[in-house]
């Protein structure tokens, strides 16, 4: 029987690559987004390619409905093998402007939402003996650059979460990783470019040009090359690899 992987946050950009990614490695697709039009249009160009995918629809940052999407997917195509907290928002100001309701919106879906995806997956990987958790972090994880510190935050709490969680689910046989991209020129970055030119006083795509001069490598990063190290670690190869989270960013931050 096809194994199955639920995305979240995959109408669009990285986690749509994922989707893609994993779906032509086999897997049933579950599409999870806010973005209700968007997932249906995605799932169709899924089946079209001859994948197996339905979307159900969840907010992240409310903990019923991340337990009743991984009932539903379950129930959908009777297991849930592989379980990815992709979705994710950005958020642009100096440390001294960030107000109250910006930590809070972007804690409740970055950090609360992980959270939720954890303990939802997990109730059923472990009735399953098993499964692969895989979370969405960063290179602001990592480091901390000027602008992104509210974002920082919860990609550096996400590292912390993954360690943490991997250690408690091991007994049952569930491995918990992260992915942490650099600059990949999906909507996000295109809303992180016309915040930060602003601040810095700059052109429009001018932000964007500054990280990607950065790049080791020599470009910016697609959604693809984040998805082909998904593909690894919802695979069989990374099954002795828990509680680590993975710079795939073209040599942005060494560590
Ligand atoms: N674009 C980049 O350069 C990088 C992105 N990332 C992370 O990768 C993940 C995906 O990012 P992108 O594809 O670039 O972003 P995106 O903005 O293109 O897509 C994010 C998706 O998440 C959905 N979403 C937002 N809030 C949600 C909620 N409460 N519940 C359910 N879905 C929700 C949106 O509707 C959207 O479809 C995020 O966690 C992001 O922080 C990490 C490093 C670099
Ligand atoms: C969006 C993001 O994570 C960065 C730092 O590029």
């Amino acid at each position: 029987m096809a194994k199955t992987a639920v995305i979240t946050g995959s109408a669009q950009g990285i986690g749509k690559a994922i989707a893609t990614r994993l779906g032509n490695d086999g897997f049933n697709i579950v599409i999870s987004d806010l973005q209700e039009d968007k997932a249906s249009e995605t799932v169709q160009e899924l089946k079209d390619n001859g994948i197996e995918a339905i979307s159900i629809p969840a907010n992240v940052s409310k903990r019923d409905d991340m337990f009743q999407l991984v009932e539903k997917a379950a129930e959908a195509f009777g297991s849930v093998d592989v379980f990815v907290n992709n979705a994710g928002v950005d958020q642009v100001a100096p440390i001294l402007e960030v107000s109250e309701d910006d930590l809070n919106k972007i804690f409740s879906i970055n950090v609360n939402g992980t959270v939720f995806g954890m303990q939802a997956a997990a109730e059923q990987m472990k009735k399953q003996g098993g499964g692969k958790i895989i979370n969405a972090c960063s290179i602001a994880g990592h480091k901390g650059f000027s602008l992104l510190g509210a974002y920082s935050a919860t990609k550096f709490a996400v590292r912390g979460l993954t360690q943490v969680a991997a250690q408690e689910l091991a007994q049952d046989k569930i491995t918990v990783n992260a992915y942490c991209p650099g600059v990949v020129g999906t909507s996000m970055w295109e809303r992180i470019d016309d915040k930060m030119v602003d601040y810095m006083g700059l052109e429009k795509g001018q932000a964007f040009e500054k990280f990607t001069n950065d790049i080791a490598l020599g470009r910016s990063e697609e959604p693809e090359d984040v998805a082909k190290f998904v593909s690894y670690l919802a695979s069989e190869d990374a099954d002795y690899m828990t509680g680590q989270a993975i710079l795939i960013d073209g040599g942005i931050v060494y560590n």
